[in-house]
């Protein structure tokens, strides 16, 4: 296949009498040759706008875009090697949903017995093939959305683009089909963009995910570095569920003083000498933020601090808690049953290799996990 290169990509879209979108701001991204990146941001974030400025239904308002050597932003749709699955299905109605997904095997003058046994496999793996001699109106959207994604993988194209490839389908269907793309994408090494807002569908699909905010890459990364290494405070509150707790903090003798929602010290976080001294440095030009990912608080843990339970869900498999300590509100996950009621208090550890420190201005992530050997004798 090949690999994909952004270079500096922008898009901005005119809008009639005020001022013009910018949807995408110079965005560098490159995709190595059958690897799988999604674009995962909140709705507006720029995500369509980069995936259809590949494909090339949108024009590059500054920027390029390669596949492999070759410059392809200048060129039709048609002559740049992709495949795309769209969202809005874009069907063509007069033809059975196999001549639908055999279009392109069929204009490339492929051999009847290889079309009919490509569009065989992917239908079985997509579970379409009691559809394939029916017409697109008379099929379900989530049957259109599984028919425009055949017809896209069908092909093995240089570079595979799927808008949001499963948002219609109901759950189970979805996990069930999420691994067997996969499976299908890294057998024949396909080279795949694909938009979605689901943060579970980016990481059970992914290699790496770029995380954009308002036209921005955030992050681009795997997904485990996404959640222990998050760039900045907006990629480690977006990925994550429950996100990254994060609470306002202040350099105080020996540490850190971690404040309450009332903004006076809750309690005390023990440093060396050397990284109290660095997070002070970093304090005298802004705030200071910490996050803790609520699965890593230890809930009941003897030598913790002391929280009050303020609601409890358990959910089948995990429990869920929020708790206040000493006036900070923390969101916490515990793998088995916690029965602890309402007002009751509980002891909770906050690992300090769990902590990650943020400037609050910039919102840029300062330290990942607190090392122990940080940690002054307490
Ligand atoms: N054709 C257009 N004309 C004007 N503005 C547009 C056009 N298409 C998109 N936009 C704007 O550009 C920004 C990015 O839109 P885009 O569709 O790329 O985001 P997205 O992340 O894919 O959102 P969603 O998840 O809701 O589909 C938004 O502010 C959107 O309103």
């Amino acid at each position: 296949m090949a690999s994909l290169v952004l270079d500096q990509v922008t898009k901005t879209y005119p809008a009639r009498g005020k001022p013009a979108v910018l949807a995408v701001d110079r965005l560098n991204l490159t995709v190595n040759d059958g690897e799988i990146v999604g674009l995962l941001g909140s709705s507006g974030c720029g995500k369509t706008s980069t995936l259809r400025m590949i494909a090339g239904f949108e024009g590059v308002t500054s920027g390029s875009i390669r596949i492999g050597e070759r410059p392809v932003h200048m060129l039709l749709p048609k002559d740049r090697g992709v495949a795309m699955a769209f969202e809005g299905y874009a069907l063509y109605p007069p033809l059975t949903i196999r001549d639908n997904i055999g279009f392109a095997l069929l204009r490339e003058r492929r051999p009847r017995a290889e079309i009919a046994a490509r569009v065989g496999e992917i239908a079985r793996l997509l579970e379409i093939e009691d559809i394939l001699d029916r017409y697109p109106p008379t099929i379900s959207a989530g049957q259109q959305q599984r028919t425009s994604l055949a017809r896209a993988l069908i092909r093995r194209a240089p570079v595979s683009l799927l808008d949001e490839p499963m948002s219609q389908l109901e759950p189970q269907l979805r996990a069930i089909l999420r691994a067997r793309i996969k499976d299908y994408l890294i057998e024949h090494k396909l080279t795949t963009v694909f938009v979605t807002h689901d943060q579970t569908e980016a990481i059970a699909l992914a290699d790496r995910i770029a995380v954009m905010e308002q036209g921005v890459l955030q992050q681009f990364a795997t997904p485990q570095a996404l959640k222990e290494e998050p760039a900045n405070l907006f990629v480690a509150s977006f990925i994550g569920e429950p996100p990254m707790n994060i609470l306002d903090v202040r350099p105080a003798d020996g540490g850190l003083a971690v404040l309450g929602l009332d903004g006076r010290p809750a309690f005390h976080v023990a440093l060396a000498a050397p990284m109290t001294a660095r997070l002070a440095a970093h304090a005298r030009q802004g705030g200071l933020k910490l996050g803790i990912r609520p699965h890593r608080v230890r809930v009941g843990d003897p030598r913790g601090l002391a929280a009050t339970v303020v609601s409890n869900q358990w959910l089948g498999d995990q429990t869920h808690l929020a708790l206040d300590l000493a006036g900070c509100f923390l969101v916490v996950v515990a793998h088995g049953h916690v029965r602890s009621a309402i007002g009751e208090q509980v002891p909770v550890g906050l690992p300090l290799a769990a902590m990650h420190v943020f400037d609050a201005e910039s919102g840029n992530a300062l330290v990942h996990g607190l090392d122990t050997r940080e940690a002054a004798a307490a």
